[in-house]
């Protein structure tokens, strides 16, 4: 069935050494649970070739040796493992998805609904989003994106009430459909540069100080990390981010810091090619990764994130929204996981 190994000429999918390691990380479900979406399993992928610095470091604080075979992974990336306190990672985990969707920062949202504000609490509230068609001179305060259908949040029974006739969608689909949202200065995904005549707000400030405080190692002697842009990730079951370069910073000897909210995931960083073979490694929940100068060259992505049961290894978190106001919260990380990655633009 695979063209490498039958003999015949690879598909597209697979013909550079990214996209095999994408293609062999990438969840996929057994066929024979196709039918019933609930029941569906995931088929077992070998993960012997994932690097581990959780148990690397736990090894090295046992033994102050590290295991055989570890090598440098490329200058300028960093990979701090547990840099973030459960508190911490909680907190980020609540802004990202009740603070930093909120306009004017922009979301994938955007493009067709307009600026949504209140998204999390309106999911919380089992609210939905209506079309009211430009027609309509009731303005909501919630959304309106220029001569197209303007939409607001209702409470459910007054939708029902209505004859649900318009265009309508629940604003827990939407949540659990966000995949990204950009904070400070607004990155054009269309265009993959940064925006600047688009309104925004700065960073918050304790995000401001917490990205210059982790981009310490791999900032040039002297300098200080300027956090002026970030890009929120929001990744579900079998969502994947593919091989990519972040080139639209003008200076790449500052890092781009990168904090793991969340269920645990896969991350690849590649060589300057997409031919070159990348390097898989675990990312879990409070993980930073700080990629600076030569590994800002590289290719990197995500193709798995890992939401059954154990593998997520979110226990602390689960543990730290159990109370009954936290569940909507619980609910959308157990099966989520948030990346934040903060940017010195220029
Ligand atoms: O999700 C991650 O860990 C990486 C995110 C990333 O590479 C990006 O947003 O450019
Ligand atoms: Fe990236």
């Amino acid at each position: 069935m695979y063209g490498s190994e039958s003999g015949t000429v690879p598909d597209d999918s697979e013909r550079t050494a990214f996209r095999r390691a994408e293609k062999k990380y990438k969840l996929y479900y057994e066929d024979t649970y196709k039918s019933s979406k609930k029941k569906r399993k995931p088929k077992p992928v070998d993960l012997s070739q994932v690097l581990d610095f959780k148990s690397i470091l736990e090894s090295y604080n046992q033994k102050a040796v590290l295991p055989p075979g570890i090598v440098p992974v490329q200058c300028g990336f960093y990979f701090i493992p547990g840099a973030l306190s459960v508190e911490e990672q909680c907190q980020w985990i609540r802004e990202s998805l009740t603070i930093f969707p909120q306009p004017p920062n922009r979301t994938n949202h955007n493009a067709f609904y307009g600026p949504i504000s209140d998204l999390f609490s309106a999911a919380k509230e089992r609210k939905v989003l209506v079309a009211e068609g430009s027609s309509n001179s009731e303005c909501s305060s919630a959304v309106s994106n220029g001569d197209a259908d303007r939409w607001k949040f209702f409470e459910e029974h007054e939708v029902s009430s209505k004859g649900n006739s318009g265009k309508s969608v629940s604003a827990s689909v939407l949540l659990r459909k966000l995949r990204w949202s950009t904070l400070g200065l607004q990155f054009e995904w269309s265009k993959r540069n940064y925006d600047v005549s688009l309104p925004h707000n700065k960073i918050p400030d304790t995000l401001c100080q917490l990205a210059k405080r982790l981009a310490k190692p791999a900032m040039p002697p002297g300098e200080e990390f300027q956090p002026e842009g970030a890009i929120v990730n929001y990744f579900g079951p079998g969502d994947m981010l593919g091989g990519h370069l972040d080139d639209m910073e003008a200076d790449w000897s500052k890092p781009i810091v990168s904090m793991s909210l969340g269920c645990k995931a896969i991350f690849l960083l590649g060589g300057k090619l997409r031919e070159d073979p990348p390097i898989a490694m675990f990312l879990r929940s409070g993980d930073v990764v700080l990629m600076a100068g030569e590994a800002r060259e590289c290719f990197h992505g995500v193709p798995r994130i890992f939401t059954e049961g154990e593998n997520a290894e979110i226990v602390p978190l689960e543990k730290q929204f159990s109370d009954e106001e936290d569940v909507c919260v619980l609910e959308y990380i157990q099966t989520s996981r948030i990346n934040v990655n903060i940017r010195q633009v220029f």
